[in-house]
């Protein structure tokens, strides 16, 4: 059996189209709607995810507004701009690129964001809103996955999904949105991490496998139960002097032999990555329609 591809850049495209007909419909009304992105040094993979984010946004009609700032800057500094974009009323989102350099304290940095421009759905009100299962900004990582499922109509209700990885950005909140009570959601789930022993004994009971672990071939064939959906969030940057780029991008899953035993996978690149960026247009717009008290 060969796994069917969950495609994120189809979904993703069917997501932009929808938006597109909303911006233009913003537009009519004299709103432009405004995304102001940070990066703070020069990363090369922060590069690569605000240009792609700078490209969608365009695509669809969003402005953006990037801000690229030295490695060095102070984070009074940072706040300061942030302070000034949570007063600018062309700016309905503000999205701060992670990670930052460490003599910047992430969290108090995700914090000064206002929680009504808190696009990426970091800020703590938004995380306890999710949480509580009031209307938040979701993260847009863990909101594409339940996207993705979504769209090509995958039950999860009263299934097992099984994560690998606890992360703020990513693991916990995709396990609290796989977990409460509505659809995509109401499965049985378990986190799994690196105290974890024996990963696989886990793994193995998963009809749902969601991999954030950040190392390429943390999950192998062996670990995977026929016919599971297996989503790939791992974004590993592999040495490939053949690629005109240099490099390569793969996930957390070895795709290869993983494919052949699953019912669904997403590919890397072209699957979660891609949903991540459109949720982000998804959530500035909601910005704009929640500061002019526009409903859906
Ligand atoms: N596609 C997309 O849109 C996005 C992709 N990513 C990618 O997803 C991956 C994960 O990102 P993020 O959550 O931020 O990563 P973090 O490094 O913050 O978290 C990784 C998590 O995985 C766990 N882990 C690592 N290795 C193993 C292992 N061998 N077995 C079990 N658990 C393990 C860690 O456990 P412990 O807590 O014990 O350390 C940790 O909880 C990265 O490759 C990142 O680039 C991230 C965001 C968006
Ligand atoms: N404040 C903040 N919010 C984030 O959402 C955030 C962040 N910081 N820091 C880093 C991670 C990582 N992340 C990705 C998003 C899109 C792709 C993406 O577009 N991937 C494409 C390919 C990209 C390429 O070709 O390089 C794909 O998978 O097809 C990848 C990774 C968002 N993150």
């Amino acid at each position: 059996m060969s796994a069917a591809i969950l495609s994120g850049k189809e979904i993703s495209q069917k997501i932009l189209e929808e938006l597109k007909k909303e911006v233009a419909f913003l537009k009519e009304k004299g709103i432009t709607p405004g995304l102001a992105v940070i990066r703070v040094g020069d990363d090369p993979a922060s590069i690569a995810y605000v240009n792609g984010k700078k490209k969608d946004a365009e695509k669809i009609g969003i402005k953006s507004y990037e801000h690229i700032l030295p490695a060095s800057t102070s984070q009074d500094k940072l706040c300061a701009l942030i302070d000034n974009l949570n007063s600018d009323v062309n700016i309905h989102g503000i999205l701060v690129q992670l990670p930052l350099p460490s003599h910047i304290e992430e969290q108090a940095i995700i914090e000064r964001i206002s929680p009504d421009k808190d696009v990426d759905g970091f800020h703590p009100i938004n995380v306890g809103k999710m949480v509580i299962g009031q209307d938040a900004f979701l993260p847009c990582t863990p909101f594409g996955i339940i996207k993705m499922l979504e769209y090509a109509g995958i039950e999860s209700k009263g299934k097992h999904t099984v994560i690998i990885g606890r992360s703020n950005i990513v693991g916990k909140p995709i396990a609290n949105l796989m977990m409460q009570k509505r659809n995509p959601g109401n499965s049985t789930v378990t986190v799994c991490h690196t105290a974890t022993p024996n990963v696989s004994d886990y793994t193995l009971q998963a009809d749902i496998l969601i991999v954030a672990a950040g190392r390429p071939c943390v999950v192998n064939a062996d670990m995977v139960k026929p016919g599971a959906v297996v989503i790939d969030v791992g974004i590993n940057r592999i040495e490939d002097k053949e690629h005109p780029r240099g490099y390569r991008l793969v996930g957390d899953v070895d795709y290869d032999s993983v494919s052949k035993k699953a019912s669904w996978i997403t590919p890397v690149p072209g699957g979660v990555g891609l949903m991540t960026r459109a949720m982000l247009m998804y959530n500035t717009v909601l910005a704009v329609k929640k500061a002019n008290s526009i409903k859906e």
